[in-house]
C-alpha cells in the first residue's frame, strides 16, 4: 500500500500544481487497504480537508488506486484519530495560525473589518493552514463547486465565462454579471468561481457576500462610524462574489460605497462578479452609474434548464444523495416539474423520505406519484392560465392577486398584458374566457394586450427574451 500511495502521491504532482499538493494531498495518510472488500482508507488531518479532498480529489485517487491494484477499488476518506489531530473549531480559525483576527464587515467581534495583515494572506507557498483560514474568511460554501455543476443549453455560457473568470481573474471580463430566475444555478455558480479560485493556491483574497449582508455591513459601518476600515477591507480583495444586488434597490449610501469599492477594485483589475435576478438596465431603484458599470464586463443570462437537463441534474443529485433513480422517473419528474432546479432537489428530497418512509427501496413512476401528490397537481403538465399567471407574476416579481385587480401601475399593468397574451398564445381558452380569468376585463383589453405585446416583442429584444424564457419555462 505505501508502494501504491507513493506512486500515487507522484502522479497527483504531474497533474496538480504543488500548492495543491501541498495543500491537500500531502496531508493524508494511507491506512489500510482491505484486500477482500478492495477498499482504501485515507486519513484527513480534520473534517474540511476531508470533505475538500473527497470533493474534489476523490475521483483521481480512486483512478490510479484502480489501475494499481488491477481492480475497481473505493477509497474510504476518515478523519484522523480524534485525539491527534481534532477537526478544526471553525470559530477561531486565527488563533490556531496564531495570526492576528480578520474579521469580515459582519463578524461578531463588533470590529469593522481591518484589512488583513499581508501574513496571513494565502501565497504560493501557503500552508493547508493557511488556505484553510482562507476559506472560512471567504464565507465560500465548499459544496457548490464546478464539478458537481450539471451543464446544459440553459447555463453553458455562464458557466464557460465563469470558468474563465476563475482561471483569469480579474482580466477576462469585469464585472461578470450573471442573471436569471429564482434557483436557477446563479449562487452555486459564483461559489464554484471562488472555489476554483481558492483551490487554485493563487493567493487570492475571496469573499462570498450577500447583498443584504452588504447593506447590513454598511449600517454597521456607519453606526461605528468606521468607513474607512470598510473601505479598506473590501476595496483590498481580489475576488468579491455579491450575490442577489436586487437587493441593493433604493439603498443609496450602499450603493455609493458599493461604487467606490467597485471603482477600486477594476482599477487594480480585481474581479467582480455580481448575480440578479434581471439584467442591468432593467434593475430597479439602482443608481444608473452602477447600471453602467454592471453592463461593463460580460453580462450572460442563466435560463431554466430545457427537459434533457432536468433529467441530468434529478439523476445527478439522486447518484449523490446513494438514491436510486430509474431513468424513467427522472423523466416523470422533470416532465412535471419545470421552473427550476431548487424545486427539482425538493421534489427528489421527497420522493426518497417517501420511499425510504413506506420502505419502497426501488423508486417508481407510482411512487413518484403518490410523494408529490400536492407538486403535480399544481404542475400536472397542462398550461393553465393559472400556471402563467403565478409564473409571469414570479418573474416579474409582483402578486399574483395584481392580475386580477383594478391597479394599473405600469410595473403591474405590462406583466399582466404579458399573462393575458402568453394566455392566448398557449391556451385554448377565448379571449372573453381570458377575459374573465383576468378580474372579469373585457375582450376588448385582451385583445389589445395581445397585440400590444406581439407588436413590442418584435422591436425589444430584452421583452423577447424575457417571453422565450416565460414559454420554456410554461412548456417546460
Ligand atoms: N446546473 C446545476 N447543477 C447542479 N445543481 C444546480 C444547478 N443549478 C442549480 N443547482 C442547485 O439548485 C439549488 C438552487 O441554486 P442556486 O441557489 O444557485 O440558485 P440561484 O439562481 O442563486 O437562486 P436565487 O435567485 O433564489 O438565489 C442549489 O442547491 C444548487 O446547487
Amino acid at each position: 500500500m505505501k508502494d501504491f500511495w507513493q506512486t500515487c502521491v507522484q502522479r497527483l504532482e504531474q497533474d496538480l500544481p504543488s500548492q495543491q499538493i501541498s495543500a491537500w494531498i500531502r496531508p493524508l495518510v494511507p491506512l489500510a487497504f482491505d484486500e477482500a472488500q478492495a477498499v482504501l482508507r485515507v486519513s484527513a488531518p480534520n473534517r474540511f480537508k476531508l470533505d475538500w479532498v473527497r470533493k474534489n480529489f476523490a475521483h483521481q485517487i480512486e483512478t490510479l488506486a484502480t489501475e494499481w491494484y488491477e481492480r475497481p477499488v473505493q477509497v474510504v476518506f476518515e478523519l484522523a484519530g480524534a485525539g491527534a489531530s481534532p477537526a478544526p473549531a471553525r470559530s477561531g480559525p486565527a488563533a490556531r495560525l496564531g495570526a492576528g483576527p480578520e474579521p469580515g464587515p459582519d463578524d461578531a467581534s463588533g470590529q469593522a473589518a481591518p484589512a488583513a495583515p499581508a501574513a496571513t494572506r494565502v501565497n504560493s507557498g501557503a500552508s493547508a493552514a493557511a488556505v484553510e483560514l482562507a476559506h472560512d474568511r471567504s464565507r465560500l460554501n465548499t459544496d457548490l463547486t464546478f464539478d458537481n455543476f450539471v451543464t446544459g443549453k440553459a447555463n453553458q455560457l455562464a458557466r464557460a465565462a465563469a470558468l474563465q473568470v476563475a482561471e483569469n481573474p480579474g482580466v477576462s471580463y469585469n464585472p461578470l454579471f450573471l442573471y436569471g430566475g429564482v434557483g436557477l444555478g446563479k449562487t452555486h455558480l459564483i461559489h464554484a468561481i471562488g472555489n476554483a479560485l481558492l483551490a487554485s493556491g493563487k493567493g487570492a483574497r475571496i469573499r462570498y457576500v450577500h447583498a443584504d449582508q452588504y447593506v447590513s455591513d454598511v449600517v454597521k459601518a456607519y453606526q461605528r462610524k468606521a468607513f474607512d476600515e470598510f473601505k479598506r477591507y473590501y476595496h483590498s480583495l481580489d475576488l468579491l462574489l455579491i450575490d442577489d444586488i436586487q437587493f441593493f434597490a433604493g439603498k443609496n449610501r450602499t450603493q455609493e460605497e458599493f461604487f467606490y469599492a467597485f471603482e477600486a477594485m477594476v482599477a487594480q483589475r480585481k474581479q467582480i462578479i455580481i448575480t440578479s435576478d434581471t439584467y442591468p438596465k432593467e434593475l430597479a431603484n439602482i443608481d444608473s452609474r452602477l447600471i453602467s458599470r454592471f453592463d461593463s464586463g460580460l453580462t450572460v443570462a442563466i435560463e431554466p434548464p430545457e427537459l434533457e437537463m432536468r433529467v441530468a441534474i434529478l439523476l445527478r443529485k439522486a447518484q449523490t444523495e446513494g438514491v436510486t433513480m430509474p431513468e424513467e422517473v427522472a423523466f416523470f419528474i422533470a416532465k412535471h416539474l419545470r421552473s427550476n432546479v431548487r424545486e427539482l432537489e425538493g421534489a427528489l428530497r421527497k420522493v426518497s423520505a417517501y420511499a425510504r418512509f413506506h420502505g419502497r427501496e426501488v423508486l417508481t413512476v407510482d411512487v413518484c406519484k403518490d410523494a408529490l401528490k400536492d407538486l403535480l397537481s399544481v404542475s400536472n403538465g397542462q398550461i393553465t392560465v393559472e400556471n402563467i399567471q403565478k409564473t409571469v407574476a414570479d418573474f416579474y416579481k409582483i402578486k399574483v392577486a395584481d392580475m386580477y385587480s383594478k391597479r394599473r401601475p405600469a410595473n403591474i399593468a405590462m406583466p399582466r398584458q404579458v399573462a393575458m397574451y402568453l394566455a392566448k398564445e398557449l391556451t385554448q381558452k377565448s379571449l372573453p374566457e381570458i377575459g374573465d380569468l383576468f378580474g372579469g376585463r373585457d375582450h376588448t383589453t385582451v385583445l389589445h394586450a395581445v397585440r400590444k405585446i406581439a407588436d413590442a416583442r418584435s422591436k425589444q429584444t430584452e421583452l423577447n427574451h424575457a417571453l422565450h424564457v416565460l414559454e420554456q419555462t410554461l412548456k417546460g
